[in-house]
Formats: C-alpha cells, sequence, structure tokens
C-alpha cells in the first residue's frame, strides 16, 4: 500500500472506535426529532456505547432513542446568530465573536482543523463584503452566508449514479466492517428498482459466509436476484461471471458486496485493485459510517488514491448528532457523497443534496427562504432603478455606460432584461450577442466629450463628432452612428413599451440620423431631413436596439 495512503488514515485501534462515542455523551437527545434508530439488535458498536439511563424510552418491544441528526452543530451555530442580534451591519468588530462560534462548533462536528479554517476565513470575507438587503438583520444575512458556504463545502451540486453507456452499470461497493455495506447493497437495488432499472446483487465477501446469507435475504426482501459462488471463489472471478450472467440476462445494473475489514490492510486494497481490473466498475463507491466524523473523510481520501473511487456513501447519519464527515468528505478527499443512509430500512437511501444537507445542518429553511426572497426583492428595485433611467428621456451616454458597469457587475444581462416586465421574449442568442455589444460600445462612449455624453443630440446633429469619436475610439464612423441611432431608439421604445409616449415626439435628433443612416450609401449621416416614426412591433424594434 502506498506509504502517503497510509500515513492519510491512521487505523483505530478497533473497529468503530470513533469519536462519536466520546461525543455520545454530550449528544443532545429531542424526543420530537424524526431520526431514530434502535439499541437492541443493532450491530453498531457505537449504539450500544449508549450508556443507560439517558434519552431513551421505551416503543413496543425495541428501545428507541431520538437523536437529532446534526443536533450539536445546529445548537453551536444558534449561538453564532444570537451574538449579532441588535447590530445594524456586519463589522469586522462584530463578527470577530460570531465566528469564533462557528469555529468551535465545526470543530466540535468533528472537522478537521484546515477545513475549518478555510470555512470560517471564507465566510468573513462574505461577511464583510456583503451587501446590506432591505428588511434582512445582519445575522439572517449570515445565516444565509454559512448556509451558501456549506452548500460549497459538501460539493455544491447533487452527484447522482453514473450508468454505463453500453452493458450492465457494475457499481462495486468497499468499505470497512460494519459501516453498512451490505445494507447498501440491498437499499441501493431498492433505488435502482424504483429506476425502473433491473437489478442483481453479486455477493463477493467470500470470507464471512454469513455475509453470503444476509444479501441472499436481503435480495429476497428487495426481489432481485443475488449472485454467489460460495465461499470457494476468488472476489475477481465472481464478479467478471456476474457481469457476463447480468449481460446474458438483460440486467442493467449490479451491485457487488466486497469483504469488510477491521482495518484498512493491504490484502483488502489488492484485492479491490483486482475486481476493479476484472470488470472496470462503473462507479466504485466507499460505504463509510457518519459517526466516524474526520476518520471517514480520511478513508475516502485513503481509498481514493489507492483504488481510485468515484464517491463515497455515508450511512448512519440518523445517528449523527456532528455531521463532521458529511461535512468533510468533498473537501478533504475530492470525492463526492453521493449517498446517505439514514436508517435501517431499505427505503433509508438518499441521494446526497449539499443545499437540503445545509439546511439541515443550520434547521433555519425559514430564514434562507426569507433572505432569498428579499435578496430577489433588491435585485428587481434594482432592475426597476434600471428602468426608470432607461425610460427616462434623460437618458444620456453617462447613463448608458453606467448602466453596461451595472448589468456586467450583475453578472448576465438576461436577468435584468428578464425582470422588465414584456421583456421575457428576448432571446437567449440576442442576450448573448447584447452582452457582446456592451464592451464594444463603451470604447465609443469613452471617446465622447462631456458634453456629447450629455447631449447625445449633438453626435446626431454633427459628422464631424461623429468622425472624431470614430478615430479615437478605433471604430468606423458608420458604427458611431448606429450606436447614437441606439440610444435615440432605445429612449423611445423603453418609453413606448410602458406606454409612455404621449404624442410627443420624444425622439429629437433622431429623425436626422435614421435617415443619414439609411441613405449613408448615397450621402453621410446627418444630411438627410426627413422626420420618421418609428411603429415597428415591439420585438423587431428590441432586434434594433439589440443589434
Ligand atoms: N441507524 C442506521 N443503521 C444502519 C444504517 N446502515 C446500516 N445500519 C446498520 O448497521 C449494521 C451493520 O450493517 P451491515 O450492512 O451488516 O454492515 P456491513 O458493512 O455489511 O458489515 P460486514 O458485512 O460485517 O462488513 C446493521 O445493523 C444495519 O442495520 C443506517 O443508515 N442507519
Amino acid at each position: 500500500m502506498d506509504a502517503t495512503a497510509l500515513a492519510l488514515y491512521s487505523p483505530p485501534a478497533a473497529a468503530h472506535r470513533s469519536p462519536a462515542r466520546a461525543d455520545f455523551a454530550s449528544l443532545r437527545v429531542r424526543c420530537s426529532s424524526t431520526a431514530s434508530f434502535r439499541l437492541r439488535g443493532s450491530r453498531n458498536p457505537a449504539f450500544g456505547a449508549l450508556s443507560p439511563g439517558w434519552g431513551r424510552r421505551r416503543r413496543g418491544s425495541g428501545l428507541v432513542v431520538r437523536a437529532e441528526m446534526f443536533g450539536q452543530l445546529t445548537t453551536g451555530l444558534e449561538s453564532a446568530w444570537n451574538k449579532l442580534r441588535g447590530v445594524d451591519v456586519l463589522t469586522k468588530e462584530n463578527i470577530a465573536e460570531p465566528m469564533r462560534d462557528i469555529r468551535r462548533a465545526l470543530l466540535e462536528a468533528d472537522v478537521s482543523l484546515p477545513v475549518v479554517r478555510r470555512f470560517v476565513s471564507s465566510v468573513s470575507e462574505k461577511a464583510l463584503g456583503a451587501d446590506t438587503i432591505n428588511g434582512v438583520r445582519p445575522d439572517q444575512q449570515l445565516v444565509k452566508i454559512v448556509h451558501d458556504e456549506l452548500v460549497q463545502l459538501m460539493g455544491g451540486e447533487v452527484s447522482d449514479l453514473v450508468f454505463a453507456k453500453s452493458g450492465p452499470t457494475v457499481i462495486l461497493l468497499a468499505g470497512l466492517q460494519g459501516v453498512g455495506k451490505t445494507t447498501v447493497c440491498a437499499k441501493l437495488a431498492f433505488y435502482l428498482k424504483k429506476l425502473g432499472k433491473s437489478c442483481m446483487l453479486v455477493a463477493a465477501d467470500v470470507y464471512r459466509p454469513a455475509a453470503i446469507d444476509q444479501l441472499t435475504i436481503l435480495g429476497k426482501q428487495v426481489g432481485v436476484p443475488v449472485y454467489s459462488e460460495g465461499t470457494e471463489a476468488k472476489p475477481p472471478q465472481i464478479t467478471k461471471n456476474a457481469v457476463e450472467e447480468a449481460k446474458n440476462k438483460n440486467i442493467d445494473a449490479i451491485v457487488v458486496d466486497t469483504a469488510g475489514r477491521l482495518q484498512i490492510d493491504k490484502a483488502m486494497m489488492d484485492e479491490l485493485k483486482e475486481v476493479k481490473k476484472a470488470v472496470n466498475p462503473t462507479e466504485i463507491l466507499l460505504v463509510v459510517d457518519a459517526m466516524t466524523g474526520q476518520e471517514a473523510a480520511a478513508l475516502v481520501t485513503t481509498f481514493n488514491i489507492e483504488i481510485g473511487i468515484t464517491g463515497a456513501i455515508l450511512t448512519k447519519l440518523d445517528g449523527d448528532s456532528r455531521g463532521g464527515a458529511a461535512l468533510s468528505v468533498k473537501e478533504v478527499s475530492g470525492r463526492p457523497i453521493k449517498f446517505v443512509g439514514r436508517g435501517e430500512r431499505l427505503e433509508d437511501l438518499e441521494l446526497f443534496y449539499p443545499d437540503r444537507m445545509a439546511q439541515r445542518v443550520l434547521g433555519m429553511g425559514d430564514v434562507l427562504s426569507f433572505v432569498e426572497k428579499a435578496q430577489e426583492v433588491m435585485r428587481q428595485e434594482e432592475a426597476v432603478e434600471l428602468q426608470k433611467k432607461i425610460m427616462s428621456a434623460k437618458f444620456d451616454f453617462n447613463d448608458f455606460l453606467k448602466q453596461s458597469q451595472n448589468v456586467a457587475k450583475m453578472g448576465s444581462m438576461s436577468r435584468v432584461i428578464g425582470m422588465i416586465p414584456g421583456m421575457n421574449k428576448v432571446t437567449p442568442a440576442q442576450i448573448r450577442e447584447a452582452e457582446k455589444r456592451l464592451a464594444f460600445v463603451e470604447s465609443m462612449i469613452n471617446a465622447m466629450t462631456a458634453e456629447e455624453r450629455e447631449k447625445p443630440e449633438l453626435l446626431a446633429e454633427s459628422r464631424e463628432r461623429r468622425i472624431r469619436v470614430a478615430e479615437e475610439s478605433g471604430k468606423t464612423e458608420q458604427e458611431v452612428s448606429q450606436l447614437v441611432a441606439q440610444l435615440f431608439q432605445m429612449r423611445a421604445q423603453m418609453q413606448k413599451l410602458m406606454g409612455m409616449v404621449q404624442g410627443q415626439d420624444a425622439i429629437a435628433g433622431m429623425g436626422d440620423l435614421m435617415d443619414s443612416l439609411k441613405a449613408e450609401e448615397k450621402a453621410p449621416p446627418g444630411t438627410a431631413r426627413r422626420k420618421r416614426r418609428n411603429s415597428k412591433p415591439m420585438q423587431r424594434d428590441l432586434d434594433a436596439v439589440l443589434s
């Protein structure tokens, strides 16, 4: 085994030795929580480590303890928001204490120190650079910033299962003993069936006969076939034969259960490498126990370096009040969490959604949606402001330039245009073209004098001025003429669009220029004198403005 990989993962003295066990004493137990796990019959020693007498009650024949998922972390973060109550704006001084709380909460959640450092520094930076949003309190704003950073920390996007383009999809599961691998096999088969895919389980854990029996029982429960060659054959050969069987029977996906060891060892890695070589799996997923926190993230890193995995499955999240593994795996290992196990039932496996997980961590869904709405309102207010300026008859080249820059700052012209009533029919191609055009026109506006920018009529009426702007900006006279015409068209069309043209000719100076552009082949712009009213439909007018 690679020395670096081994160094990254220092195996626990015994399987399941986990910081979670020590922390269980401080685990907040809430009977109202939806998360539950059973003590009796559970094979997870961490569950057995619960000391009798706290947070437990009888329900039917089983002893049920309810622990809130991420409860400890949620409580830790709560104190950060509370410290900001009553402040008007986020400052370096007033965020110092909440940042310490966030740092402490994450460390207690068993997130590794480098990850915590990066997280806190990024949150501080964003908090200090955040614009104030009307009606949103600074503590609510911080909740949103932490939420967004948590989403990023956990990988941002959901990472779904990948399916083979041809032939059966092979999903190879690896993991230490007792992490829930065999259970995950059945849960995955159930998930695949729900997707409408046919599936077969493959018993490649040949060292523990009970594992084959367990898989056979689970297969029956789900209603999928289980491929087994007993305990004599070698896992790579079993898997290869299973792929052939799946091909023959037209089965969409196979899920391979491999042997779990008490700790990471060379034999385990070598066997996985051989299986990988034999069948080239579509997915190699490492099953890790959420309650092992940082250890889970280190394991994913080690397996990735050693074997090259495609992702992780985090089990027993229902019993994890800390959340360290969910928060660290992607950041530490570079590999995404694809699924999480949240109970012992077949349906307790779900895709890992970073945003939903972040919401669970914070437990403040209402605050998050409130801040999101307020941000949207703010964007709309900016759009209204932009709209007013465009509609104003005084809209000049200074406004034009300022708005161009604002649009660039806001990221996308499409969003702004989409917010102006009646404008949502603008096509993406038009928008892309408009965005390109912004850079182009900026150079021409920069070559105008302050007076020309304020009074575009000067340019419309004077060919000399247009030639000068063209020369200084490196564009043609025709391009400058078109830009001036567009400004006037924009004034007029926006006013018309909003029903604000009240009979008067709002296009002062425009007629000359339009005619001169039309007659540009015959005569230079600005020489014709015929006035014209533009009566094209809205979309065509907009095309003209954008073109
Ligand atoms: N609460 C809870 N229990 C789980 C979850 N996943 C698995 N378990 C339980 O954990 C125990 C171990 O699961 P197994 O699937 O047998 O684990 P394994 O990794 O296959 O173990 P070996 O075959 O010994 O390597 C069982 O009691 C499962 O019911 C989960 O998401 N939540």
